[in-house]
Order: C-alpha cells, then sequence, then structure tokens
C-alpha cells in the first residue's frame, strides 16, 4: 500500500495563513472569481448550498454556469452571483449532480472548464471526472463515494475497509488520481501525492445532516480562488493545506451555528463569516 503514514491535526494555526485577506489594493477580480457547475432538475439546492457557502467565505466574485433553471433559483437567493460565463481563477463542479444523467452539452461544459487547467474542486458527480483533470484538482468524496471510485481499480476498496482506515485509503486514491484527497466523515482527511497526510477532528455530530458537503466544497472552492498565487508556486504544500483550512472553517461555522443545538446546511454557511473573523481575531 502506498501513501504517506505520517498524519497531523490540523489547527486554527495552520488554517489562519490561508486566509487572503483583502488590502487596500485589492479589487473584485484580483481577489479571484470562483467559477460554479453544480445542481440539477434534482438537486437545485446543492447549488444554492455551495454557493452561499463560496460567498461567505470571501471571494471576489462567483460565476455560476450551471444548469439555467438552477441558475435562476441560485439567483433568487443570492443577487450577487454573476450568472454569465467569463474568465474565473478557480471551479467548483458537481455537487448535486448526477454523473449518469450528464447531458452532452453540459459534458462539454465541463471539459471545457477543466481543460483551463485552473485550480479545481471535483464534488459529488464530478468524482468521476478525476482522471481528467489537468490543473491543481481537489476531490471531496464521502466513504461510500471514494469506494465507488477506487473500486473499479482495487477489489479491496470496499465501503467497509474505506470506513476502518480512512487515512490509508485517502493516501491511496491521492497517489492513484494524482489529485488532492479531502475525504469526508466525522474526521476528515486529507492527502495529497508526496505530502503529508491532515487530519480535521473535533467536528460536531451535528454536520451530519443533508447538504453539509455541498456547503464545505463551496467553502473550498472560495479558498482556491482566492489562493491561486500561492497554489502556482507550490501545489504540493497549498492544496492540501486549503483542503484542510475549508474543513477546519466548515466545523468551525458549524459550532458557532450549533451552540450545541441541530443545524441546518445553510445555517452552517452562514456562519462561515464569523468562523473567519474568529480565526484571524484569536
Ligand atoms: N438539497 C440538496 O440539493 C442536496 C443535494 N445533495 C446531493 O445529493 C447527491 C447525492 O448525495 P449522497 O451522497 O447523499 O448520495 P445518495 O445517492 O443520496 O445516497 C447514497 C447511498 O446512500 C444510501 N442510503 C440512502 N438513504 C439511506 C438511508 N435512509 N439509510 C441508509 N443508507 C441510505 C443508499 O445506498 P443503499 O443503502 O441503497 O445501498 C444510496 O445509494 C449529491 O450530488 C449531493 O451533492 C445532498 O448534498 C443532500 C442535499
Ligand atoms: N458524524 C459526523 N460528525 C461530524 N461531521 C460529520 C459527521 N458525518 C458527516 N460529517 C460531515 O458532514 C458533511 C457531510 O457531507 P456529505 O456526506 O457530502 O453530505 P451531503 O451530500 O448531504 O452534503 C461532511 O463535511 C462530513 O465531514
Amino acid at each position: 500500500m502506498t501513501g504517506s503514514a505520517e498524519r497531523l491535526i490540523w489547527t486554527a494555526e495552520d488554517a489562519r495563513e490561508w486566509i487572503a485577506v483583502p488590502t487596500a489594493d485589492d479589487d473584485k477580480y484580483s481577489r479571484g472569481v470562483l467559477g460554479v457547475i453544480t445542481g440539477s432538475h434534482d438537486y437545485p439546492g446543492a447549488a444554492v448550498l455551495g454557493v452561499e457557502a463560496a460567498a461567505r467565505t470571501g471571494v471576489g466574485m462567483v460565476r455560476y454556469t450551471g444548469p439555467r433553471a438552477v441558475g435562476g433559483i441560485v439567483l433568487a437567493r443570492r443577487p450577487e452571483i454573476v450568472t454569465q460565463s467569463g474568465r474565473v481563477q478557480a471551479w467548483l463542479i458537481g455537487s448535486g449532480m448526477n454523473a449518469g444523467r450528464r447531458t452532452f452539452v453540459l459534458g462539454g461544459e465541463i471539459q471545457q472548464a477543466l481543460a483551463q487547467g485552473v485550480p479545481t474542486v471535483l464534488d459529488a458527480g464530478a468524482l468521476d471526472l478525476a482522471p481528467d483533470a489537468t490543473g491543481p484538482t481537489v476531490i471531496t468524496p464521502h466513504a461510500r463515494e471514494l469506494a465507488e471510485l477506487l473500486s473499479p481499480r482495487s477489489t479491496e476498496a470496499t465501503l467497509d475497509a474505506i470506513r476502518a482506515d480512512a487515512a490509508t485509503w485517502a493516501a491511496r486514491a491521492a497517489d492513484e488520481f494524482a489529485v488532492t484527497v479531502l475525504l469526508k466523515g466525522s474526521t476528515t482527511h486529507v492527502a495529497s501525492p508526496g505530502s503529508p497526510s491532515y487530519a480535521v477532528t473535533d467536528a460536531p455530530g451535528w454536520l451530519a445532516t443533508a447538504g453539509t458537503g455541498d456547503v464545505l466544497a463551496g467553502i473550498l472552492g472560495a479558498l482556491l480562488a482566492t489562493n491561486t498565487e500561492r497554489i502556482a508556486r507550490d501545489p504540493a504544500l497549498a492544496l492540501p493545506a486549503l483542503a484542510a483550512t475549508a474543513s477546519f472553517l466548515h466545523s468551525r461555522a458549524a459550532d458557532l451555528a450549533s451552540g450545541g443545538g441541530p443545524i441546518t446546511a445553510l445555517d452552517v454557511a452562514e456562519h462561515v463569516p464569523a468562523a473567519i473573523a474568529a480565526l484571524l481575531r484569536d
């Protein structure tokens, strides 16, 4: 089995280093534009949640270019979102989509996005595209999705095996696809080829509710879009650090939203600004 045995717990001190705080010289384009292709007729909510989370993580602009009908729903929640195509610094693709129902047109648009080679998050219904990724890429499966992804390549990659040794399987998938892997769960494991592996611990169990993974993908997309220079300089350092930071912020936003009680996914997205402020303040 390949992959690093080293595993580090990601802390607030680590995460703080990866928040790009805007300066007086910044404008919306210099801060970074995140392109988003998510949601579907079946799961429009996933697009709303990811876009909400990205916008609240802090980014110059979010361009939503997923299915047009979904774009109307996204705009109804967030009029700040731009639905015209244009240049982007990073992509978030796949939340709320079904790979088996990808139309020819949508598949072409996703391939065009991937061909740009900019930092990309592949979630849910775009995980099958991990082998096609050309740029710096983070995939964000949960254990079942990772089993589906790996099982054609390894008969050992069962759901039970992955649950029993999540860190090792995250590292194995990272090597297999040459991407950064963020494997979701009560502990989230981040692995990247040639880099140390990180674990994000202490997430509240209340996070186990529909749509919180879509929120995490949005947070990560915004972090990639706002850190493109650091990613270009040293992708092996930056990608796993940004993935672990996204998971850390997600968890802290959930704590703030919860106060010890239940949460919804949208509550988590709404508390991301306070989680970032606390990180920068403390
Ligand atoms: N608001 C939105 O738009 C939201 C949109 N979302 C979007 O949904 C998409 C799919 O996401 P998902 O990972 O949840 O996979 P999903 O195919 O549903 O299930 C996988 C497998 O789980 C199992 N299973 C099912 N029910 C079970 C049960 N009661 N108890 C135990 N097991 C159960 C069942 O397997 P089985 O047990 O049948 O073998 C099933 O095959 C993804 O694109 C995501 O972004 C979500 O984020 C939610 C909010
Ligand atoms: N028991 C748990 N304790 C803490 N966090 C959890 C737990 N179960 C799941 N999570 C987190 O909740 C999120 C669920 O994401 P995901 O499985 O993609 O759900 P969805 O597809 O509904 O958005 C992930 O960030 C995961 O790490």
